[in-house]
């Protein structure tokens, strides 16, 4: 038997599984306790004929919402106008719900006690949730039930980059009748290759699904369902509770790339460009120069259009490249969501620690007038992450040899100054934040001053480890002068004094839609707890009452507005509101 044809047979009779967040897979079962809880609100995961998942989702959320809403309201509303509210919550128009929420909010008739509050908090937060969970249910129907999960289930499309680390691949879920063979050359739209699949470099681990799966546990932070190859059933009980305990789970959100698995398998032969773009990431079987071994992994993600760094550039007719700055607006909204992404991943014990503008993918749509819309934006790359099971994100940093994270130039100064110690830890609950504050000066500038200068002097303007508060360059006149304040404020040189990415993110959705009255910088009182809780109230009807976020916004807007609702605090809205009057 050929060594070919033994690794098929191998592959063929293997059992794969996924880890805590797909429990219990076997080839093709796809099963996430989130996507369980959303199969609950679905009434038993069976879902109503003709009505799309999502829909449905939607319509529990609303319906959740509604009756914890209204369960809440004294009498003193007509119980004609509290059904036609129902209805509408459930059915569409909700004008007569914004009637009904402005005529029980003027009659004085919502509850105004501390801790009702709180409790009405969490409701929205949960109805938010439940969209959520049902967007993510939508997308991550990847693999029929009992399909053998592999790479062969994918035609690879052209090649789309490198990084220092792996290979990016347009790519496609295999059909029936296809032809064989990742053959497929030139640029190809969306629609025919809705995936990107990274093929990571590996040149020191052995082939072994589960060693590299281990090794390269990071990169999958973000994946939905993590497929691993198993030899004997023997071993599955072990190696699964070791993938548990490395593993952690990173909800899906709409600021953190779509992951939907990641799997070891062979190097595929006949990559596209593979042997002039990567000949040495290829094993001897297929380049007889190459250092790759044969197995690595493969991670599958949504395809999005270009990262945030070749949006800002535009090549000259010389050949050079020029920086191109979106709008005012479009830049604040970028930004906004960068910090909603941290702020996600920082509350679920993950710091990043590579964020950079080639590290940020953009999803660009156009709108019902083919006009370009607010991109959405992601974080992408988890390989230099570090996870914290305590969530405090703090790094024991015994000797020198710990690993740091990303770029030096990019680190912040708490991270790039820390030294070992029997006792020091590395602190990287704000170090994302820092680094957001970095990048904001490209989407406002078009420059990094911490990134060395492209083709010039190789020099950064300011030096991380150095930098003086005093030194940051100016932002530009017409950038808002709270944005102006939250910049400098997340480049802080002491943590201390910095604001995580959480308090930053709310500070920028007050900027983008609370009423003007409360975020200028003027001596006003601040709003009371029941006036915040009205637009919180405005706020949740329209997410939950505009289907697929079809509305006068684009849809990076609404998921921006439902990002925030789906975390809101009534004692954290209060802190970032008092950064208008600082
Ligand atoms: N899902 C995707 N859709 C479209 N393009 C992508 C996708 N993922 C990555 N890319 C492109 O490929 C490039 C390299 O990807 P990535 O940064 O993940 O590789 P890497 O080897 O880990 O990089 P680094 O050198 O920063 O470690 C990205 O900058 C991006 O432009």
């Amino acid at each position: 038997m050929s060594v070919r044809r033994a690794l098929i047979k191998l592959w063929s009779t293997a059992k794969f599984f996924a880890r805590p967040r797909a429990q219990g897979y076997h080839a093709g079962t796809v099963a996430l306790p989130k996507h369980q809880i959303v199969a609950k609100a679905f009434g038993g995961g069976e879902g109503r004929p003709g009505v799309s998942r999502v829909q449905q989702g939607f319509d529990t959320a609303r319906r959740i919402f509604a009756s914890s809403l209204l369960s809440r309201v004294t009498t003193n509303v007509s119980s004609e106008l509290r059904n036609r509210t129902t209805r509408q919550l459930l059915f569409g128009n909700s004008t007569p719900f914004f009637a009904f929420v402005g005529l029980s909010l003027a009659t004085g008739s919502i509850i105004t006690k501390e801790d009702e509050l709180e409790g009405l908090c969490m409701e929205i937060r949960s109805s938010i949730e439940r969209l959520h969970m049902a967007t993510a249910e939508a997308e991550s129907d990847l693999f029929t039930p009992n399909e053998t999960v592999g790479i062969h289930n994918f035609t690879f499309g052209p090649y789309i980059g490198k990084g220092a680390n792996a290979a990016i691949y347009c790519a496609k879920k295999k059909e029936n009748n296809d032809v064989p063979g990742p053959d497929i050359q030139g640029h190809m739209p969306r629609g025919i290759f809705p995936f990107a699949i990274k093929m990571m470099f590996n040149y020191g681990v052995q082939s072994n699904a589960f060693l590299i799966m281990n090794k390269m546990a990071n990169e999958t932070l973000p994946a939905r369902m993590i497929c691993t190859q198993i030899e004997n059933e023997e071993e599955q009980p072990a190696i699964e509770s070791i993938i548990n305990e490395a593993s952690i789970s990173l909800p899906p959100h709409p600021n953190i790339v779509s992951m939907h698995s990641a799997l070891a398998d062979y190097v595929p032969e006949g990559l596209p460009e593979a042997l002039s773009e990567i000949p040495e990431a290829l094993p001897v079987r297929l380049n007889s120069g190459g250092f790759g071994r044969n197995m690595t992994m493969f991670l599958v993600m949504k395809r999005y259009d270009t990262n945030l760094k070749a949006y800002l550039t535009e090549r000259a007719a010389d050949g050079s490249n020029n920086i191109k700055l979106p709008e005012m607006r479009e830049s604040v909204l970028l930004f906004t969501q960068l910090l909603e992404g941290i702020a996600h991943i920082n509350r679920h014990g993950v710091a990043h620690r590579d964020l950079k503008s080639d590290n940020l993918l953009l999803d660009l749509s156009m709108d019902a007038d083919g006009r370009p819309e607010v991109p959405r934006l992601v974080l992408t790359d988890f390989g230099c992450s570090f996870h914290d099971s305590g969530g405090s994100l703090l790094l024991p940093f015994r000797t020198r040899h710990t690993d740091r994270g990303g770029n030096p130039a990019l680190m912040a100064p708490e991270v790039i100054n820390a030294t070992p110690g029997q006792f020091a830890v590395i602190d990287y609950s704000k170090s994302d934040a820092w680094a957001a504050g970095a990048i904001a000066y490209e989407l406002f500038t078009g420059r990094n001053p911490f990134s060395p200068e492209p083709g010039g002097s190789g020099r950064a303007l300011l030096n991380s480890r150095t930098y003086l508060e005093k030194d940051l360059p100016p932002l530009p006149s017409d950038v808002p002068d709270v944005v102006t304040r939250l910049v400098y404020a997340l480049l802080a040189r002491s943590p201390n004094k910095r604001p995580s990415a959480e308090l930053a993110a709310d500070v920028l959705q007050l900027h983008l839609w609370a009423p003007s009255a409360w975020t200028k910088r003027v001596d006003s009182p601040l709003p009371s707890s029941s006036e915040v809780l009205q637009w919180l109230l405005t706020m949740t009807t329209k997410v939950l009452t505009t289907d697929s976020y079809g509305g006068r916004r684009s849809q990076a807007e609404y998921q921006l507005i439902s990002s925030f609702l789906r975390r809101i605090k009534l004692e954290r809205i209060r802190a970032a509101l008092s950064f208008f009057q600082k």
